[in-house]
Protein backbone atom coordinates (compact mmCIF):
# COMPACT_ATOMS: atom_id res chain seq x y z
CA UNK A 1 0.00 0.00 0.00
CA UNK A 2 0.98 3.63 -0.30
CA UNK A 3 3.00 3.45 2.59
CA UNK A 4 5.20 6.58 2.50
CA UNK A 5 6.62 7.40 5.68
CA UNK A 6 6.12 10.41 7.60
CA UNK A 7 9.38 12.17 8.19
CA UNK A 8 9.38 14.18 11.67
CA UNK A 9 12.44 16.05 11.44
CA UNK A 10 10.80 17.65 8.03
CA UNK A 11 8.99 21.35 9.29
CA UNK A 12 7.41 22.84 7.01
CA UNK A 13 7.76 26.38 8.93
CA UNK A 14 10.47 27.19 11.22
CA UNK A 15 8.51 28.52 14.26
CA UNK A 16 11.26 29.27 16.67
CA UNK A 17 9.79 32.11 18.28
CA UNK A 18 6.70 32.88 19.86
CA UNK A 19 4.40 35.52 19.59
CA UNK A 20 2.55 37.66 22.36
CA UNK A 21 -1.19 37.30 21.92
CA UNK A 22 -3.06 40.11 22.85
CA UNK A 23 -6.81 40.50 23.34
CA UNK A 24 -9.39 41.70 21.17
CA UNK A 25 -12.32 40.94 22.06
CA UNK A 26 -14.44 39.71 25.38
CA UNK A 27 -17.65 38.25 25.86
CA UNK A 28 -19.95 38.86 28.43
CA UNK A 29 -19.49 35.60 30.37
CA UNK A 30 -15.97 35.44 29.65
CA UNK A 31 -14.77 33.24 32.83
CA UNK A 32 -11.58 35.29 33.60
CA UNK A 33 -11.92 38.58 33.80
CA UNK A 34 -8.18 39.01 34.21
CA UNK A 35 -6.95 37.72 31.25
CA UNK A 36 -7.49 40.30 28.89
CA UNK A 37 -4.15 42.22 30.28
CA UNK A 38 -2.28 39.08 29.52
CA UNK A 39 0.20 38.15 27.01
CA UNK A 40 0.72 34.35 26.64
CA UNK A 41 2.87 32.87 24.64
CA UNK A 42 1.44 30.09 21.87
CA UNK A 43 3.28 27.16 23.45
CA UNK A 44 1.69 28.07 27.00
CA UNK A 45 -1.88 27.91 26.01
CA UNK A 46 -2.66 24.41 26.37
CA UNK A 47 -1.08 24.63 30.29
CA UNK A 48 -1.96 27.93 31.23
CA UNK A 49 -5.83 28.74 31.00
CA UNK A 50 -7.70 30.45 30.95
CA UNK A 51 -6.15 32.37 27.88
CA UNK A 52 -7.77 34.59 25.26
CA UNK A 53 -5.69 33.99 21.65
CA UNK A 54 -6.89 36.54 19.76
CA UNK A 55 -7.57 35.62 15.92
CA UNK A 56 -6.67 38.84 14.26
CA UNK A 57 -9.41 38.79 11.36
CA UNK A 58 -10.50 41.73 8.69
CA UNK A 59 -12.47 39.47 7.85
CA UNK A 60 -14.77 39.49 11.04
CA UNK A 61 -15.58 42.86 10.77
CA UNK A 62 -16.23 42.63 6.60
CA UNK A 63 -18.97 39.84 7.21
CA UNK A 64 -20.32 41.22 10.22
CA UNK A 65 -23.63 41.17 8.22
CA UNK A 66 -23.30 37.43 6.62
CA UNK A 67 -24.54 34.41 8.44
CA UNK A 68 -22.00 33.46 11.83
CA UNK A 69 -21.89 30.21 10.25
CA UNK A 70 -19.22 31.16 8.17
CA UNK A 71 -17.40 33.64 9.85
CA UNK A 72 -14.49 32.67 12.15
CA UNK A 73 -14.66 32.39 15.79
CA UNK A 74 -14.32 35.19 17.67
CA UNK A 75 -11.56 33.93 20.24
CA UNK A 76 -9.71 31.35 20.77
CA UNK A 77 -11.63 30.04 23.74
CA UNK A 78 -14.70 30.65 26.22
CA UNK A 79 -16.40 28.70 28.91
CA UNK A 80 -19.61 29.22 30.70
CA UNK A 81 -22.95 28.80 32.41
CA UNK A 82 -25.45 29.13 29.62
CA UNK A 83 -29.42 30.25 30.51
CA UNK A 84 -31.86 27.78 29.12
CA UNK A 85 -35.06 27.88 27.52
CA UNK A 86 -37.56 25.31 28.28
CA UNK A 87 -36.27 22.26 30.47
CA UNK A 88 -33.81 19.89 29.40
CA UNK A 89 -34.62 16.09 30.37
CA UNK A 90 -33.11 14.91 33.82
CA UNK A 91 -31.88 11.72 31.68
CA UNK A 92 -29.51 14.29 30.08
CA UNK A 93 -26.12 13.47 31.47
CA UNK A 94 -23.04 13.72 29.87
CA UNK A 95 -20.70 16.03 27.19
CA UNK A 96 -22.02 16.65 23.39
CA UNK A 97 -18.87 17.23 21.64
CA UNK A 98 -18.60 19.20 18.17
CA UNK A 99 -15.91 19.65 16.04
CA UNK A 100 -15.33 21.62 12.80
CA UNK A 101 -13.30 24.34 10.61
CA UNK A 102 -13.92 27.12 12.61
CA UNK A 103 -11.18 29.28 11.54
CA UNK A 104 -10.79 30.51 7.91
CA UNK A 105 -8.08 33.34 7.90
CA UNK A 106 -4.63 33.92 8.90
CA UNK A 107 -4.57 37.79 9.59
CA UNK A 108 -6.15 39.17 6.58
CA UNK A 109 -5.67 35.99 4.34
CA UNK A 110 -8.93 34.14 3.92
CA UNK A 111 -8.99 30.67 3.16
CA UNK A 112 -11.34 29.34 0.42
CA UNK A 113 -13.19 26.23 1.19
CA UNK A 114 -14.82 25.21 4.19
CA UNK A 115 -12.88 22.22 4.73
CA UNK A 116 -9.99 24.26 4.94
CA UNK A 117 -10.46 26.02 8.24
CA UNK A 118 -8.34 25.24 11.75
CA UNK A 119 -10.60 23.10 14.09
CA UNK A 120 -13.08 24.46 16.73
CA UNK A 121 -13.93 22.32 19.28
CA UNK A 122 -17.68 23.09 21.37
CA UNK A 123 -18.29 21.11 23.78
CA UNK A 124 -22.13 21.35 25.16
CA UNK A 125 -21.94 19.71 29.36
CA UNK A 126 -25.86 18.96 29.98
CA UNK A 127 -26.34 17.99 34.18
CA UNK A 128 -29.05 17.82 36.48
CA UNK A 129 -31.09 20.08 33.87
CA UNK A 130 -28.45 22.53 33.49
CA UNK A 131 -25.87 23.39 30.67
CA UNK A 132 -22.72 24.40 30.12
CA UNK A 133 -20.77 25.81 26.58
CA UNK A 134 -17.17 25.94 26.23
CA UNK A 135 -15.46 26.58 22.85
CA UNK A 136 -11.28 26.46 22.29
CA UNK A 137 -9.35 25.70 19.03
CA UNK A 138 -7.39 22.49 19.06
CA UNK A 139 -3.59 23.12 19.15
CA UNK A 140 -2.91 21.21 16.12
CA UNK A 141 0.57 21.94 14.83
CA UNK A 142 -0.92 23.73 11.46
CA UNK A 143 -2.47 25.95 13.52
CA UNK A 144 0.19 26.82 16.01
CA UNK A 145 2.66 27.09 13.19
CA UNK A 146 0.03 29.90 11.29
CA UNK A 147 -0.01 31.83 14.36
CA UNK A 148 3.59 31.79 15.07
CA UNK A 149 4.71 32.07 11.28
CA UNK A 150 1.56 34.42 10.31
CA UNK A 151 1.31 32.18 7.35
CA UNK A 152 0.05 28.98 6.21
CA UNK A 153 2.20 26.35 6.77
CA UNK A 154 0.75 23.35 5.73
CA UNK A 155 -1.41 21.84 3.26
CA UNK A 156 -5.02 22.00 3.74
CA UNK A 157 -7.61 20.92 2.25
CA UNK A 158 -7.69 23.05 -0.40
CA UNK A 159 -4.95 25.87 0.41
CA UNK A 160 -1.03 25.18 0.04
CA UNK A 161 1.86 27.08 1.51
CA UNK A 162 3.26 29.32 -1.24
CA UNK A 163 6.93 28.69 -2.41
CA UNK A 164 9.93 30.74 -3.66
CA UNK A 165 11.77 29.80 -5.65
CA UNK A 166 12.22 26.36 -7.80
CA UNK A 167 14.18 24.33 -5.38
CA UNK A 168 11.51 25.02 -2.21
CA UNK A 169 9.23 24.04 -4.84
CA UNK A 170 10.92 20.23 -5.11
CA UNK A 171 11.72 20.19 -1.76
CA UNK A 172 7.90 20.89 -1.22
CA UNK A 173 6.93 17.56 -3.01
CA UNK A 174 9.27 15.53 -0.61
CA UNK A 175 7.61 16.88 2.00
CA UNK A 176 4.45 16.34 0.47
CA UNK A 177 5.37 12.49 -0.27
CA UNK A 178 6.70 12.11 3.27
CA UNK A 179 3.75 13.80 4.68
CA UNK A 180 5.65 16.40 6.37
CA UNK A 181 3.66 19.03 4.75
CA UNK A 182 0.41 17.60 4.99
CA UNK A 183 -1.58 19.06 7.84
CA UNK A 184 -2.77 17.86 11.34
CA UNK A 185 -5.52 19.70 11.56
CA UNK A 186 -8.25 17.96 12.94
CA UNK A 187 -11.31 19.59 11.78
CA UNK A 188 -13.60 17.40 10.79
CA UNK A 189 -14.99 15.01 13.76
CA UNK A 190 -14.27 14.13 17.38
CA UNK A 191 -15.15 10.21 18.61
CA UNK A 192 -14.94 8.71 21.83
CA UNK A 193 -12.79 5.24 21.58
CA UNK A 194 -13.71 2.11 23.59
CA UNK A 195 -11.12 2.90 26.15
CA UNK A 196 -12.39 6.76 26.88
CA UNK A 197 -9.70 8.66 25.17
CA UNK A 198 -11.60 11.04 22.67
CA UNK A 199 -9.66 12.10 19.30
CA UNK A 200 -10.68 14.52 16.82
CA UNK A 201 -10.08 13.64 13.41
CA UNK A 202 -9.36 14.98 9.52
CA UNK A 203 -8.60 12.65 6.75
CA UNK A 204 -4.85 12.93 7.07
CA UNK A 205 -3.67 10.36 9.87
CA UNK A 206 -1.19 12.43 11.26
CA UNK A 207 -4.43 15.18 12.32
CA UNK A 208 -5.78 12.24 14.57
CA UNK A 209 -5.46 14.34 18.15
CA UNK A 210 -6.24 13.23 21.69
CA UNK A 211 -8.12 16.70 23.52
CA UNK A 212 -9.53 15.95 27.14
CA UNK A 213 -13.18 16.19 26.74
CA UNK A 214 -13.83 18.30 30.13
CA UNK A 215 -11.56 21.12 29.24
CA UNK A 216 -11.04 20.60 25.69
CA UNK A 217 -6.85 20.57 26.03
CA UNK A 218 -5.08 19.65 23.28
CA UNK A 219 -3.67 16.29 24.97
CA UNK A 220 -1.46 15.24 22.07
CA UNK A 221 -1.04 13.32 18.90
CA UNK A 222 -2.53 10.05 18.62
CA UNK A 223 -0.08 7.88 17.90
CA UNK A 224 -0.58 4.80 15.82
CA UNK A 225 1.41 2.55 16.94
CA UNK A 226 1.64 -0.50 14.15
CA UNK A 227 3.87 -0.23 10.50
CA UNK A 228 0.74 0.17 8.69
CA UNK A 229 1.89 3.67 7.17
CA UNK A 230 0.32 5.84 4.73
CA UNK A 231 -0.98 8.99 4.89
CA UNK A 232 -4.49 9.11 5.14
CA UNK A 233 -7.68 7.30 6.32
CA UNK A 234 -11.35 7.95 5.92
CA UNK A 235 -12.94 10.95 8.31
CA UNK A 236 -15.44 9.16 9.59
CA UNK A 237 -14.00 5.73 11.62
CA UNK A 238 -17.10 3.47 12.80
CA UNK A 239 -16.22 3.58 16.59
CA UNK A 240 -18.26 1.57 18.70
CA UNK A 241 -17.05 0.36 22.81
CA UNK A 242 -15.87 -2.80 21.02
CA UNK A 243 -13.92 -1.54 17.62
CA UNK A 244 -12.44 1.26 15.64
CA UNK A 245 -12.77 0.09 12.25
CA UNK A 246 -11.59 2.37 9.59
CA UNK A 247 -10.37 2.10 5.75
CA UNK A 248 -7.08 3.04 4.06
CA UNK A 249 -7.28 3.95 0.40
CA UNK A 250 -3.83 2.91 -1.17
CA UNK A 251 -3.25 5.35 -3.99
CA UNK A 252 0.03 3.40 -5.37
CA UNK A 253 -1.87 -0.35 -6.17
CA UNK A 254 -5.19 1.36 -6.25
CA UNK A 255 -7.56 0.04 -3.55
CA UNK A 256 -8.61 0.19 0.09
CA UNK A 257 -6.62 -2.01 3.41
CA UNK A 258 -9.77 -2.13 5.95
CA UNK A 259 -8.06 -1.97 9.49
CA UNK A 260 -10.03 -2.49 13.50
CA UNK A 261 -8.11 -1.36 16.73
CA UNK A 262 -9.04 -2.20 20.20
CA UNK A 263 -9.83 -0.24 23.12
CA UNK A 264 -6.55 0.57 24.60
CA UNK A 265 -4.79 -0.08 21.45
CA UNK A 266 -3.20 2.17 19.00
CA UNK A 267 -2.49 -0.78 16.91
CA UNK A 268 -4.80 -1.36 13.77
CA UNK A 269 -4.90 -4.79 12.48
CA UNK A 270 -5.39 -5.99 8.59
CA UNK A 271 -8.79 -7.28 8.61
CA UNK A 272 -8.43 -7.31 4.90
CA UNK A 273 -7.62 -5.60 1.50
CA UNK A 274 -10.07 -4.48 -1.52
CA UNK A 275 -8.63 -3.69 -4.98
CA UNK A 276 -10.34 -1.26 -7.48
CA UNK A 277 -12.30 -1.85 -9.87
CA UNK A 278 -12.11 0.96 -11.84
CA UNK A 279 -9.20 3.23 -11.61
CA UNK A 280 -7.07 5.22 -11.72
CA UNK A 281 -6.96 5.69 -8.03
CA UNK A 282 -9.53 4.78 -5.37
CA UNK A 283 -12.34 6.69 -4.61
CA UNK A 284 -12.69 8.98 -2.22
CA UNK A 285 -13.88 7.74 0.99
CA UNK A 286 -14.70 9.93 3.65
CA UNK A 287 -17.25 7.93 5.46
CA UNK A 288 -17.89 4.20 4.82
CA UNK A 289 -20.99 1.90 6.21
CA UNK A 290 -20.64 -1.92 8.32
CA UNK A 291 -23.58 -4.30 9.15
CA UNK A 292 -22.89 -6.70 12.08
CA UNK A 293 -20.81 -8.76 10.41
CA UNK A 294 -19.51 -6.92 7.15
CA UNK A 295 -17.46 -3.47 6.06
CA UNK A 296 -19.13 -2.12 3.26
CA UNK A 297 -16.14 -0.84 0.79
CA UNK A 298 -17.57 2.13 -1.57
CA UNK A 299 -15.73 2.71 -4.58
CA UNK A 300 -17.32 6.30 -5.57
CA UNK A 301 -15.83 7.48 -9.06
CA UNK A 302 -15.05 10.85 -7.80
CA UNK A 303 -11.26 9.28 -6.81
CA UNK A 304 -8.36 10.60 -5.34
CA UNK A 305 -5.66 12.77 -8.35
CA UNK A 306 -2.07 12.37 -7.48
CA UNK A 307 -1.54 15.21 -10.11
CA UNK A 308 -4.06 17.41 -8.33
CA UNK A 309 -1.84 16.65 -4.74
CA UNK A 310 0.43 18.35 -6.69
CA UNK A 311 -1.02 21.65 -7.91
CA UNK A 312 -0.23 24.95 -5.82
CA UNK A 313 -4.25 26.46 -6.56
CA UNK A 314 -7.17 24.91 -5.71
CA UNK A 315 -8.61 22.70 -9.09
CA UNK A 316 -12.31 22.36 -9.30
CA UNK A 317 -12.52 19.51 -7.58
CA UNK A 318 -10.12 20.38 -5.30
CA UNK A 319 -7.37 16.64 -4.85
CA UNK A 320 -10.02 14.79 -6.89
CA UNK A 321 -11.33 13.83 -10.05
CA UNK A 322 -14.49 12.43 -11.37
CA UNK A 323 -14.16 9.73 -13.54
CA UNK A 324 -17.50 8.34 -15.00
CA UNK A 325 -15.52 6.20 -16.70
CA UNK A 326 -14.54 4.45 -14.41
CA UNK A 327 -17.30 3.51 -13.33
CA UNK A 328 -18.79 3.39 -9.38
CA UNK A 329 -18.97 -0.26 -7.22
CA UNK A 330 -19.49 -1.35 -3.72
CA UNK A 331 -17.56 -3.96 -1.97
CA UNK A 332 -18.61 -6.22 0.97
CA UNK A 333 -15.74 -7.52 3.19
CA UNK A 334 -16.47 -10.16 6.04
CA UNK A 335 -15.25 -8.74 8.92
CA UNK A 336 -14.76 -12.37 10.88
CA UNK A 337 -12.86 -13.73 7.45
CA UNK A 338 -10.88 -10.56 5.49
CA UNK A 339 -12.85 -12.09 2.32
CA UNK A 340 -14.69 -10.17 -0.26
CA UNK A 341 -18.44 -11.57 -0.28
CA UNK A 342 -19.84 -9.49 -2.81
CA UNK A 343 -18.30 -6.75 -5.13
CA UNK A 344 -20.87 -5.03 -7.54
CA UNK A 345 -21.40 -2.13 -10.32
CA UNK A 346 -23.75 0.26 -9.38
CA UNK A 347 -25.04 3.42 -10.81
CA UNK A 348 -22.98 6.61 -10.53
CA UNK A 349 -22.85 8.60 -6.99
CA UNK A 350 -21.60 11.03 -5.21
CA UNK A 351 -21.48 10.86 -1.16
CA UNK A 352 -19.70 12.55 1.71
CA UNK A 353 -21.97 10.40 4.52
CA UNK A 354 -23.02 7.15 4.69
CA UNK A 355 -25.86 6.79 6.79
CA UNK A 356 -26.06 3.48 8.07
CA UNK A 357 -25.94 -0.21 6.60
CA UNK A 358 -27.71 -3.60 7.53
CA UNK A 359 -28.61 -6.64 6.45
CA UNK A 360 -31.16 -8.13 4.89
CA UNK A 361 -32.51 -12.03 5.33
CA UNK A 362 -34.92 -14.49 4.23
CA UNK A 363 -36.65 -17.10 6.21
CA UNK A 364 -33.88 -19.10 7.09
CA UNK A 365 -32.12 -16.42 8.20
CA UNK A 366 -29.40 -16.15 5.20
CA UNK A 367 -28.18 -13.18 4.69
CA UNK A 368 -29.39 -12.18 1.15
CA UNK A 369 -28.51 -8.64 0.51
CA UNK A 370 -26.87 -5.71 2.11
CA UNK A 371 -29.19 -2.04 2.09
CA UNK A 372 -26.78 0.75 2.86
CA UNK A 373 -28.13 4.07 3.12
CA UNK A 374 -26.14 7.69 2.26
CA UNK A 375 -26.82 11.16 1.12
CA UNK A 376 -26.41 11.37 -2.18
CA UNK A 377 -26.02 14.21 -4.41
CA UNK A 378 -27.44 12.60 -7.61
CA UNK A 379 -24.26 12.05 -9.00
CA UNK A 380 -23.40 15.51 -8.90
CA UNK A 381 -19.44 16.48 -7.67
CA UNK A 382 -20.76 20.61 -7.51
CA UNK A 383 -21.61 19.97 -4.05
CA UNK A 384 -17.76 20.20 -3.25
CA UNK A 385 -17.45 23.94 -5.27
CA UNK A 386 -20.88 24.78 -3.59
CA UNK A 387 -18.91 24.69 -0.23
CA UNK A 388 -16.61 27.87 -0.90
CA UNK A 389 -16.73 30.15 1.25
CA UNK A 390 -17.45 32.76 -1.11
CA UNK A 391 -19.99 30.90 -2.20
CA UNK A 392 -21.67 30.05 1.24
CA UNK A 393 -21.11 33.51 2.25
CA UNK A 394 -22.95 35.26 -0.80
CA UNK A 395 -26.56 33.85 -0.54
CA UNK A 396 -28.48 36.25 -2.68
CA UNK A 397 -32.05 34.34 -2.31
CA UNK A 398 -30.90 32.38 -5.22
CA UNK A 399 -31.88 28.99 -4.74
CA UNK A 400 -28.19 27.51 -5.69
CA UNK A 401 -27.85 24.16 -2.91
CA UNK A 402 -27.86 21.24 -5.81
CA UNK A 403 -30.33 18.79 -5.15
CA UNK A 404 -29.52 15.28 -2.51
CA UNK A 405 -31.81 12.19 -1.59
CA UNK A 406 -31.35 9.36 0.96
CA UNK A 407 -29.57 7.37 -1.46
CA UNK A 408 -30.19 3.76 -0.46
CA UNK A 409 -27.69 0.82 -2.24
CA UNK A 410 -29.24 -3.03 -2.66
CA UNK A 411 -26.03 -5.37 -2.66
CA UNK A 412 -27.05 -8.78 -3.83
CA UNK A 413 -25.12 -11.36 -2.00
CA UNK A 414 -25.98 -13.91 -4.21
CA UNK A 415 -22.74 -13.26 -7.17
CA UNK A 416 -25.04 -10.77 -8.95
CA UNK A 417 -22.37 -8.44 -10.53
CA UNK A 418 -25.27 -5.51 -10.20
CA UNK A 419 -26.67 -3.47 -7.52
CA UNK A 420 -29.01 -0.96 -7.27
CA UNK A 421 -29.42 2.69 -5.82
CA UNK A 422 -32.81 4.12 -5.50
CA UNK A 423 -34.14 7.39 -3.49
CA UNK A 424 -35.37 5.54 -0.12
CA UNK A 425 -38.06 8.50 -0.48
CA UNK A 426 -39.38 11.52 -1.93
CA UNK A 427 -36.83 13.61 -1.51
CA UNK A 428 -39.14 16.84 -1.73
CA UNK A 429 -39.92 15.72 2.37
CA UNK A 430 -36.65 17.04 2.88
CA UNK A 431 -36.08 20.17 0.86
CA UNK A 432 -34.49 17.92 -1.97
CA UNK A 433 -31.28 18.49 -0.14
CA UNK A 434 -29.22 16.79 2.38
CA UNK A 435 -26.70 15.73 4.62
CA UNK A 436 -25.20 15.55 7.87
CA UNK A 437 -26.92 12.79 9.24
CA UNK A 438 -27.09 10.77 12.16
CA UNK A 439 -28.83 7.96 13.90
CA UNK A 440 -29.42 6.28 17.11
CA UNK A 441 -26.30 4.86 17.56
CA UNK A 442 -27.88 1.53 19.15
CA UNK A 443 -28.87 0.66 15.91
CA UNK A 444 -25.78 1.36 14.04
CA UNK A 445 -25.25 -2.15 11.65
CA UNK A 446 -28.65 -3.27 12.48
CA UNK A 447 -32.17 -2.95 10.37
CA UNK A 448 -33.38 0.71 11.39
CA UNK A 449 -36.16 3.11 10.46
CA UNK A 450 -35.03 6.92 11.31
CA UNK A 451 -32.56 9.10 10.68
CA UNK A 452 -31.44 12.79 11.30
CA UNK A 453 -30.06 15.03 8.95
CA UNK A 454 -29.87 18.69 7.72
CA UNK A 455 -32.54 19.20 4.59
CA UNK A 456 -33.55 22.37 2.73
CA UNK A 457 -35.99 25.20 2.47
CA UNK A 458 -35.67 26.34 -0.68
CA UNK A 459 -34.38 28.83 -2.12
CA UNK A 460 -30.88 28.02 0.08
CA UNK A 461 -27.38 28.10 -0.97
CA UNK A 462 -26.92 24.82 2.32
CA UNK A 463 -28.64 22.67 4.14
CA UNK A 464 -30.94 24.88 6.21
CA UNK A 465 -33.47 22.75 8.37
CA UNK A 466 -33.44 19.65 10.47
CA UNK A 467 -34.79 16.79 9.17
CA UNK A 468 -36.19 13.60 11.06
CA UNK A 469 -36.71 10.88 8.36
CA UNK A 470 -39.13 8.03 8.57
CA UNK A 471 -37.34 5.84 6.08
CA UNK A 472 -40.39 3.00 6.85
CA UNK A 473 -43.20 5.62 6.56
CA UNK A 474 -40.98 7.51 3.75
CA UNK A 475 -42.02 10.69 5.35
CA UNK A 476 -39.98 13.43 7.15
CA UNK A 477 -40.44 16.26 9.68
CA UNK A 478 -38.81 19.11 9.10
CA UNK A 479 -37.44 22.11 11.70
CA UNK A 480 -36.57 25.36 10.56
CA UNK A 481 -35.25 28.46 12.04
CA UNK A 482 -35.78 31.32 9.04
CA UNK A 483 -32.30 32.54 7.75
CA UNK A 484 -30.29 30.03 10.49
CA UNK A 485 -27.57 27.32 9.74
CA UNK A 486 -28.24 24.14 12.12
CA UNK A 487 -25.30 22.02 12.31
CA UNK A 488 -25.46 18.67 12.16
CA UNK A 489 -28.96 16.73 14.20
CA UNK A 490 -26.56 14.32 16.81
CA UNK A 491 -28.98 12.24 18.39
CA UNK A 492 -28.96 10.82 21.72
CA UNK A 493 -30.93 7.53 23.11
CA UNK A 494 -33.06 8.08 26.42
CA UNK A 495 -31.52 5.08 28.61
CA UNK A 496 -34.00 2.72 28.98
CA UNK A 497 -35.40 3.22 26.03
CA UNK A 498 -36.96 0.71 24.12
CA UNK A 499 -38.25 2.55 20.61
CA UNK A 500 -35.83 3.86 18.08
CA UNK A 501 -36.61 7.56 18.22
CA UNK A 502 -36.91 7.85 22.14
CA UNK A 503 -34.26 10.49 22.61
CA UNK A 504 -33.34 14.05 22.10
CA UNK A 505 -31.66 15.64 19.29
CA UNK A 506 -28.71 17.92 19.80
CA UNK A 507 -28.31 20.65 16.91
CA UNK A 508 -26.42 24.39 17.57
CA UNK A 509 -27.86 26.84 15.51
CA UNK A 510 -26.03 29.94 13.80
CA UNK A 511 -27.92 32.98 12.40
CA UNK A 512 -27.83 35.42 10.21
CA UNK A 513 -27.40 38.84 12.92
CA UNK A 514 -24.40 37.00 14.28
CA UNK A 515 -26.11 35.21 17.41
CA UNK A 516 -26.44 31.38 17.96
CA UNK A 517 -28.07 28.78 20.59
CA UNK A 518 -27.96 25.14 21.16
CA UNK A 519 -31.12 23.27 20.53
CA UNK A 520 -32.60 20.77 21.62
CA UNK A 521 -35.86 18.72 20.09
CA UNK A 522 -37.65 15.94 21.07
CA UNK A 523 -36.14 12.90 19.29
CA UNK A 524 -39.57 11.57 18.60
CA UNK A 525 -41.92 14.38 17.91
CA UNK A 526 -39.36 16.58 17.06
CA UNK A 527 -40.36 19.62 18.63
CA UNK A 528 -38.37 21.85 20.72
CA UNK A 529 -38.08 20.81 23.69
CA UNK A 530 -35.23 23.39 25.38
CA UNK A 531 -32.80 25.88 23.42
CA UNK A 532 -29.90 28.01 25.31
CA UNK A 533 -28.26 31.34 23.89
CA UNK A 534 -24.77 31.24 23.00
CA UNK A 535 -22.42 34.88 24.00
CA UNK A 536 -21.75 34.90 20.42
CA UNK A 537 -22.64 32.97 17.05
CA UNK A 538 -20.07 30.51 16.75
CA UNK A 539 -19.42 29.61 13.30
CA UNK A 540 -20.65 26.27 11.52
CA UNK A 541 -19.19 22.83 12.70
CA UNK A 542 -19.44 19.65 11.26
CA UNK A 543 -19.47 16.17 13.47
CA UNK A 544 -19.65 15.46 16.95
CA UNK A 545 -19.87 12.58 19.92
CA UNK A 546 -21.22 11.81 23.35
CA UNK A 547 -19.65 11.27 26.17
CA UNK A 548 -21.71 10.50 28.62
CA UNK A 549 -21.49 10.72 32.75
CA UNK A 550 -19.65 8.17 34.30
C1 LIG B 1 -13.29 18.89 6.82
C2 LIG B 1 -13.50 17.72 5.98
O1 LIG B 1 -14.59 17.20 5.98
C3 LIG B 1 -12.43 17.19 5.17
C4 LIG B 1 -11.16 17.50 5.29
C5 LIG B 1 -10.24 16.92 4.40
C6 LIG B 1 -8.92 17.17 4.35
C7 LIG B 1 -8.26 18.09 5.30
C8 LIG B 1 -8.16 16.51 3.33
C9 LIG B 1 -6.87 16.71 3.11
C10 LIG B 1 -6.04 16.10 2.07
C11 LIG B 1 -4.80 16.63 1.95
C12 LIG B 1 -4.27 17.78 2.77
C13 LIG B 1 -3.82 16.08 0.95
C14 LIG B 1 -4.13 14.65 0.62
C15 LIG B 1 -5.53 14.51 0.17
C16 LIG B 1 -6.54 14.93 1.23
C17 LIG B 1 -6.83 13.73 2.09
C18 LIG B 1 -7.77 15.30 0.43
C1 LIG C 1 -20.84 20.07 5.01
C2 LIG C 1 -20.77 18.86 4.18
C3 LIG C 1 -19.75 17.88 4.38
C4 LIG C 1 -19.01 17.80 5.48
C5 LIG C 1 -18.03 16.80 5.66
O1 LIG C 1 -17.65 16.42 6.76
C6 LIG C 1 -21.66 18.62 3.22
C7 LIG C 1 -22.76 19.43 2.94
C8 LIG C 1 -23.55 19.13 1.91
C9 LIG C 1 -24.66 19.91 1.57
O2 LIG C 1 -25.66 19.48 1.06
FE1 LIG D 1 -18.00 14.26 7.34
Amino acid sequence: MASLSFSSSLKPCSNNYSRKIVTRYRAKHDYNTDYQSRGLTISNVATKPPSNVVIPSKQDDENIKKNVAWTSVKQERWQGDLLVQGEIPLWLNGTYLRNGPGLWNIGDYNFRHLFDGYATLVRLHFENGRLAMAHRQIESDAYKASIENKKLCYREFSEVPKTDSFLSYIGDIAKLFSGASLTDNANTGVVKLGDGRVVCLTETIKGSIVIDPNNLDTIGKFEYSDNLGGLIHSAHPIVTDSEFLTLLPDLINPGYVVVRMEPGSNERKVIGRVNCRGGPSPGWVHSFPATEHYVVVPEMPLRYCAGNLLKAEPTPLYKFQWHPESKAYMHVMCKASGNVVASVEVPLYVTFHFINAYEEKDEEGRVTAIIADCCEHNADTTILQNLTLQNLRSFSGEDVLPDARVGRFRIPMDGSSYGSLEAALDPNEHGKGMDMCSINPNFLGKKYRYTYACGAQRPCNFPNTLTKIDLMNKTAKNWVDEGSIPSEPFFVARPGATEEDDGVVISMISDKNGEGYALLLDGSTFQEIARAKFPYGLPYGLHGCWVPKT
